[in-house]
């Protein structure tokens, strides 16, 4: 495969920190943000005035929160009237009544319009599914909202600009999120994520929506995928896959496969799009059973398939030209007012290890076992997650696993579910620990104790040692992201911590490309390699967990095998045989990132630039020449060029492996994520009502992720890690030591020990 150039120049990176006078102080309360965080309608008049922060030049913001600043809605142009307002209300209840009584029929002809076990897409309703019956009546509630405001629309009572800021007050929605009941200061963090803001205590919280940096592109300004800027329809997004993205090793010469994992695990704590199903929970099929699209009265609402070309490089093959594509449900907005179509997230936004203890109630009480600990499933003396009894998973054979988590997808691929063993086999070891420190605490302490401990580290972690490895030094230090000597400042009560869209359905997927299509099992004993698994294999089948040897061997690999780097390239194990299970074919991820970008009304790659402060590409000629070609096969024109493909073309920023765009959309979201949760765990005891003490906060602020590794792995051939745990562990200086070493530092727990 001929790799695509890398251009040598990145055109406008120059103008990213460029040293115009800056003003001394903002105009009109404005405030001192970096420019990603201040899109050009929040910026206080027309001259955009540049700022001096703390080590860089920002540009004055009105909020600096997000496009829909509390500021902006103030300032709505059109009146609506009473009459206006119950119209569109009428008209919303009529209208979901309307499409759900469509949807169950559809649902009793079963045969075409639901995703068949066997196939494919099952995976993939695997990877988006929520069992919890809460997100369905809230989806329901958010429709209803997006259709007032359609309607609204339809009957010119509002300007588009209205519905960008969302329309709240007297025009409140027909459905409301709803409120909960707060105590201002619980020591420990809700599980649902409600209440860490006290202001908004919605913030943050499972089933609300994704917010987002810039206004929507949604074709009818609401919902309606986005269309080319000519109008036309955008190219199949498999299209675009299959013409820009090539298979092809391109390994890193510094990360580790290690770097990747955590990064998925960091993506299914604080991201999972809660997708439409049928109702009672039954994956939704939009195309026949033999792979062609159904026919528009058969499809549900939510369906968004994409075409594969009768000449697909690869499924004409199997005579496939739709994937199935289904969308994400539509969050009722926590003010109850109503505007464009918002995703519901089927998580805490958080960073929060909700996909270890669950995002409700009831899913952390079938999680957790007496005496503090979490459950777990005892395989001959090994702890495991405990096995679930849903159908989870795609392996069928006799005597297959099948492991429970927060999230119901632990089990998406095999060193996912090797994460998921270790916090859980951590949280267990800690609990017990607290319990013999601390006789006199009650099972409920012991488990809320330890569960606030290793969200603790878990955070410090992020930050600390993968955060920095991704963006490089100056956007950890612009944006503040680094770890403070002692406890942290900068908590503000009114950010709103939620995901982006921009990063959960592009930037924050930079990980599909440093995926490796195999994962390669050493043999420590014999110097050599045991097995070399190639990824769909292990996708929802994760039984060689129960294997003696396997969790240790394939934590060894994940040290030494390097990561992808982010290019262009994505392997077919991803575009081709993803979740394939007994069939010639999978599905391929990139198509569907692309198309949920779309779904999300993601806008086009160039005004993320514009937004950063880079020039748009203008000419395809600006891309390198194998990169313009390809482009300007599919794409019409550069401005309708889809985020995720922009980003992973860009070339990496200083110190990072991501480019200045995904860069500052995935620090800005950290930001968020940590100046936006009042118990982000280096907050002092003036915010954070649940915080360390400064000798706790120092024990840790030693924890690594290979220190993690060391105390939970199995030990029966793992002895030893690098100390910078997301390197190479053949790069100079961070060979393996020994898991007893001083390079690898212990937290001690006996600082936890109640006075
Ligand atoms: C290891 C193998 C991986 C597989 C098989 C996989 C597969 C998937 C699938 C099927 C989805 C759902 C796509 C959709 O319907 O929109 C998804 C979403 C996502 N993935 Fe991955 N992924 C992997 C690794 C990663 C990594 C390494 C990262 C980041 C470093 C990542 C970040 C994300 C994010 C942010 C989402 C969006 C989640 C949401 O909001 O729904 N993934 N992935
Ligand atoms: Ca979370």
């Amino acid at each position: 495969h001929t790799r695509v150039e890398r251009r040598h120049v990145t055109r406008g990176q120059e103008h990213l920190h460029k040293q115009e006078p800056p003003c001394a102080s903002c105009p009109r309360n404005g405030r001192c943000v970096p420019k990603v965080q201040c899109p050009a309608h929040l910026r206080p008049g027309s001259n955009n005035p540049s700022c001096h922060m703390d080590n860089f030049v920002g540009v004055c913001c009105l909020t600096g929160r997000q496009h829909a600043g509390e500021h902006e809605r103030k300032s709505r142009t059109s009146s609506i009237s009473v009459e206006d307002i119950k119209l569109s209300h009428d008209h919303s209840r009529r209208k979901l009544a309307q499409w759900m009584s469509n949807a169950e029929k559809l649902a009793d002809k079963p045969v075409h319009t639901i995703v068949n076990t066997t196939t494919p897409s099952f995976g993939h309703h695997l990877s988006v599914v929520t069992y919890d019956p809460r997100a369905n009546k809230l989806g329901r509630g958010g429709l209803m909202n997006l259709f007032a405001a359609q309607d609204l629309k339809a009957r010119d009572a509002v300007t588009d600009d209205d519905l960008l800021l969302g329309l709240t007050g007297e025009t409140d929605g027909p459905f409301c999120f709803p409120q909960p009941v707060c105590q201002p200061n619980s020591r420990y963090r809700s599980i649902s994520g409600e209440c860490n803001s006290l202001n908004f205590p919605t913030w943050g919280a499972v089933h609300t929506g994704f917010e987002r940096l810039l206004p929507p592109d949604y074709n009818d300004g609401t919902w309606a995928i986005r269309k080319a800027k000519s109008g036309l329809p955008l190219p199949s997004a498999r299209l675009v896959s299959s013409t820009l993205l090539l298979d092809g090793s391109h390994p890193s010469p510094t990360h580790n496969l290690m770097f990747m994992q955590f990064g998925q695990f960091i993506a299914h704590d604080t991201s999972a799009g809660v997708v439409f199903n049928t109702g009672n929970g039954s994956a939704i099929s939009c195309c026949t059973e033999s792979g062609s699209l159904l026919p528009p009265e058969l499809q549900h609402f939510a369906c968004a398939p994409i075409v594969a070309a009768t000449d697909d490089p690869f499924y004409s093959d199997f005579g496939q030209t739709c994937l199935n594509f289904v969308r994400v449900q539509i969050a009722p907005a926590s003010d109850c007012s109503i505007g464009y179509g918002k995703q519901m997230n089927g998580v805490t936004h958080f960073a929060d290890l909700s996909h270890i203890y669950g995002s409700s109630r009831e899913k952390l009480s079938s999680l957790r076992a007496a005496e503090g600990l979490l459950n777990t499933f005892n395989d001959y003396g090994r702890e495991l997650p405990p096995l679930t009894e849903r159908k989870e998973c795609m392996s069928v054979a006799e005597g297959a696993a099948c492991f429970e988590s927060g999230d119901n997808h632990g089990n998406q691929i095999i060193s996912l579910t090797v994460l998921h063993t270790i916090f859980t086999r951590e949280h267990n070891r800690i609990a017990k620990a607290l319990a013999v420190l601390n006789p006199g605490w009650d099972e409920d302490t012991v488990f809320f104790e330890a569960r606030r401990i290793l969200q603790a580290e878990f955070q410090h972690i992020i930050y600390n040692e993968w955060l920095p490895l991704l963006l490089g030094p100056q956007l950890m230090n612009i944006f503040n992201l680094s770890p403070a000597p002692e406890y942290a400042s900068g908590y503000d009560p009114g950010l709103n911590p939620s995901l982006t869209s921009e990063f959960s359905t592009a930037a924050m997927r930079f990980g599909h490309s440093v995926i490796d299509g195999k994962l390669i099992i050493p043999s420590p004993a014999r110097g050599g390699i045991y097995e070399t698994i190639s990824i769909p294999e292990v996708m929802f089948q994760p039984t060689r967990m129960r294997l003696k040897h396997f969790l240790d061997r394939l934590l060894i690999g994940l040290a030494s095998q390097p990561m992808q780097t982010v290019d262009p390239f994505v392997t077919e194990g991803l575009t081709r045989y993803m979740f394939h299970g007994g069939n010639p074919y999978g599905i391929d991820l990139a198509s569907i990132n692309i198309q949920r970008g779309r779904d999300h009304g993601v806008r086009s790659y160039n005004d993320y630039r514009r937004l950063i402060g880079l020039q748009p590409y203008l000419e395809f000629q600006e891309f390198s020449l194998s990169a313009a070609q390809r482009l300007s096969t599919v794409y019409e024109r550069p401005e309708d060029i889809d985020l995720w493909i922009g980003g992973l073309l860009e070339e990496p920023v200083e110190g990072g492996i991501v480019g200045p765009v995904f860069a500052n959309i995935i620090a800005d979201q950290f930001a968020k994520l940590k100046r936006g949760d009042r118990y982000f765990y280096e907050y002092g005891p003036d915010i954070n009502p649940g915080a360390f003490t400064p000798s706790q906060l120092a024990e840790i602020k030693k924890v690594t992720i290979s220190r993690l590794i060391c105390d939970n792995s199995d030990g029966i051939e793992l002895f030893s890690q690098p100390p910078a745990g997301f390197l190479r562990a053949d790069l100079l200086g961070n060979e393996q030591v020994p898991c007893s070493s001083a390079r690898i530092p212990s937290m001690d727990l006996n600082r936890f020990k109640e006075m």
